[in-house]
């Protein structure tokens, strides 16, 4: 079949009203519209072409990605989009550049951290572009004194950084504080004096994250005027002397709360991209099990297929609203602190640091299964999906190594249980730690598989399972006189029950979701069955963890599995809807396998012939390397 559309007969099967779920996965119809207007403006555009990448040198691929910046940036202030529509365009573009550091941390820094006066001076520039900056935080070794290594811009681009350093005072350390640094001449963009600074080379995957220069950065008696420490937090007058404000030092660290909240959000667009690309292509593709001469089977009905796609895709759903109220709690939290009320900063840094970590493992290790979910045609450059895992998997270790991350949620869950003998109250995303001793002694009232449709017997599992988990911990640490000692040894624990309260939150938070009003026929309906795939897909997963601390029984694990398998036949007519409610442009999924149409075989075909390899029939090289070795053997045979 030539042309039309491939898939349409799987659409036709959708129960559910596909232009609804495309706002709910929006978020609003505002940000429907948006999001779609600009993601057709981008694809249209030929300026921002991108299936060249992986052909490019280094070189010609970061020339290439200072064009489109520069283009976007001109795009941005000729058609005066609001910071929403800007954003969306950079979403669009999708190409990592210095930019994204530029609005993304440079710019976050100094309005968290600098004063009203540093706000007034810097911000203006900075939005106008006049200077570029970084966040240059991360050592080459560790200690804050060493190089810099890593900051994204900073290689090549960036005329100024936040630089993150020891401030010592008469002898005195008083810690890691930020400081606004020129690195680079406004007029020739030399190097300044005493400034080493460049690209720290090659990194994993063609194209993918190469479009950014990660940098080094070494100073060499570089004076840093008082006035560019950003002082919001702490200050040292002109006389020397160091003196605190009263907030919380870690506002030090609020640039990676509000950058690990975006993470987040981002995640659920990564793998909903990959989930898009795999679903479409497993309806697509046939093999095997054609009975009388009959077409052979989708490989989307193998029930294997669907155990291994269908949680992706309830993840990405899943990821979706966790980033929607991860996007509520930051907001509060600075509205807090701009009230002075600093409460909720630690469970805001707790929720931030732990989603990111669940969120980006989850996502990372979903791009590569979805890649092995498309068979051999998904290690193709052109299926979209190896790109997309290159650019996608640092985001485990950037803004914190996820294991350290969930280090960080540890520590939050255990000064949280500690404090429950002092009588103080768990709220938010902990308030469940209150009903501690019920959780400690519950049983699940599961007898049959369709009681696990229940939210509150979801719930209630997964409360009583993290609540378990960091008792036990709670109790271990309590054994060891040293603490800190404790807490090394303990680790590994540590880290189990802090993703057990992390899945809690994903999973609380989609059933939230689902207590609203959803308008759109089938649509709420649909949402219930991706949200009970997402809960029993973990809970089947981690049973070793239910089953160990006696949360439910083994028959009840079973019985979990057996309704999974209900959820996947009926998630199964809806697929290819569900994924077209993403509502991506071809131009953004990038992926042949992925395309709307569906017709994936005369495309890919069609593709190959462009490959540079295909310009000539008999390649370079043949001369030098190939026929001398011919006329070898053609001697050797006739000796
Ligand atoms: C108009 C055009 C628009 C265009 C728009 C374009 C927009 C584009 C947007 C793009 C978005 C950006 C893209 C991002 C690309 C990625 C770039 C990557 C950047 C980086 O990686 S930056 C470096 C990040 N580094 C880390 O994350 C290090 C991880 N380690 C930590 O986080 C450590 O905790 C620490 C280094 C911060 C501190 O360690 P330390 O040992 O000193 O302290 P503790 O860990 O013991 O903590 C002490 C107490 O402080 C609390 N804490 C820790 N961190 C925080 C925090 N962030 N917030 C609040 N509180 C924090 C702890 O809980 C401890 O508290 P306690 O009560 O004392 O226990
Ligand atoms: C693509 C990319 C972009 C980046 N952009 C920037 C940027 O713009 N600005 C910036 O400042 N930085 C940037 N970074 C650096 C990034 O923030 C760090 O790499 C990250 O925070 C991890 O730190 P590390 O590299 O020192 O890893 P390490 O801390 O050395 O981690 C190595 C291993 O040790 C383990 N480990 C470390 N500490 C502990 C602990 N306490 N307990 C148990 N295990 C531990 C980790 O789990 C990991 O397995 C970027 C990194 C990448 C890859």
């Amino acid at each position: 079949m030539e042309g039309g559309d491939h898939l349409a007969h799987e659409r036709k099967k959708a129960q559910f009203d596909v232009e609804a779920m495309k706002i709910v996965w929006a978020g609003s119809r505002h940000a429907f519209e948006v999001s779609d207007r600009i993601s057709k403006l981008v694809a249209s555009d030929p300026a921002f072409r991108k299936d060249n990448r992986p052909m490019l040198s280094r070189k010609e691929l970061f020339k290439n990605t200072l064009r489109k910046a520069a283009y976007a940036w001109k795009r941005i202030i000729e058609l005066r989009l609001s910071e929403e529509e800007a954003s969306k365009l950079r979403f669009y573009v999708d190409e990592p550049a210095f930019t994204d550091l530029h609005w993304g941390m440079f710019l976050p820094a100094i309005k968290g951290q600098g004063t009203e006066e540093q706000q007034q001076k810097w911000l203006p520039l900075a939005y106008k572009m006049q200077i570029i900056g970084c966040y240059a935080q991360t050592e080459l070794g560790h200690g804050s004194n060493s190089s810099k290594w890593w900051p994204g811009g900073l290689g090549k681009i960036s005329t100024h950084a936040v630089v993150y350093a020891r401030l010592i005072t008469d002898g005195q350390d008083h810690g890691v504080h930020g400081f606004i640094v020129q690195l680079r001449s406004l007029d020739d963009h030399s190097p300044l004096p005493g400034i080493t600074v460049g690209d720290i080379g090659m990194k994993f995957g063609n194209g993918a994250y190469n479009t950014m220069d990660n940098g080094v950065l070494r100073f060499d008696h570089v004076r840093i005027p008082r006035d560019q420490m950003l002082m919001k937090v702490s200050q040292v007058s002109r006389e020397g002397k160091y003196s605190q404000s009263n907030v919380p030092r870690q506002l030090v660290y609020g640039t990676m709360v509000f950058v690990r909240q975006t993470i987040v959000a981002d995640a659920s667009c990564a793998l909903s991209r990959a989930v898009c690309i795999a679903t479409r292509y497993s309806a697509v593709r046939r093999q095997f099990g054609s009975q009388n001469g009959g077409p052979e089977t989708q490989v989307i009905d193998y029930k294997t297929q669907q155990s291994r796609l269908f949680p992706l895709l309830a993840s990405a759903y899943a990821f979706r609203f966790v980033g929607e109220w991860l996007k509520w709690l930051y907001t509060d939290v600075t509205q807090r602190l701009q009230a002075n009320d600093f409460s909720t900063l630690p469970e805001a840094h707790a929720c931030t640091a732990g989603l990111k970590s669940l969120t980006t493992a989850a996502t990372a290790d979903g791009i590569e299964e979805c890649r092995k979910l498309c068979g051999g045609h998904g290690y193709l450059c052109s299926s979209g999906l190896p790109e997309l895992f290159a650019v996608y998997v640092p985001a485990c270790t950037y803004e914190g190594d996820n294991t350290v991350l969930l280090l960080q949620v540890a520590r939050f869950l255990v000064k949280t249980l500690s404090q429950l003998g002092s009588g103080k109250q768990p709220v938010g995303t902990t308030a469940y730690m209150g009903q501690v001793e019920h959780l400690m002694q519950c049983h699940c009232n599961v007898q049959k598989a369709e009681d696990w449709l229940k939210p509150a017997v979801i719930l209630e599992a997964f409360e009583a399972r993290s609540a378990r988990m960091s008792v036990a911990c709670a109790k271990n640490l309590s054994k060891f006189t040293n603490p800190e000692e404790g807490f090394a040894e303990l680790s590994g624990d540590l880290v189990e029950a802090a993703i057990a309260h992390c899945q809690l939150i994903i999973v609380s938070k989609f059933i939230e979701k689902l207590q609203q009003d959803i308008p759109g026929k089938g649509v709420k309906q649909q949402l219930g069955v991706l949200c009970n795939i997402y809960a029993l897909f973990l809970l089947h997963k981690h049973q070793g963890d239910f089953l160990s601390t006696g949360c439910i029984t083994p028959k009840q694990a079973y019985l979990a599995n057996e309704q999974l398998r209900a959820l996947y036949s009926q998630a199964r007519p809806n697929a290819i809807a569900l994924v077209d409610a993403f509502n991506y442009t071809d131009h953004y999924l990038g992926s042949i396998l992925g395309c709307y149409d569906g017709n994936v075989y005369p495309k890919l075909y069609e593709a190959a012939w462009k490959d540079p390899l295909n310009d000539s029939v008999v390649p370079d090289g043949y001369r030098e390397y190939i026929w001398p070795m011919l006329k070898q053997q053609l001697r050797t045979a006739r000796l």
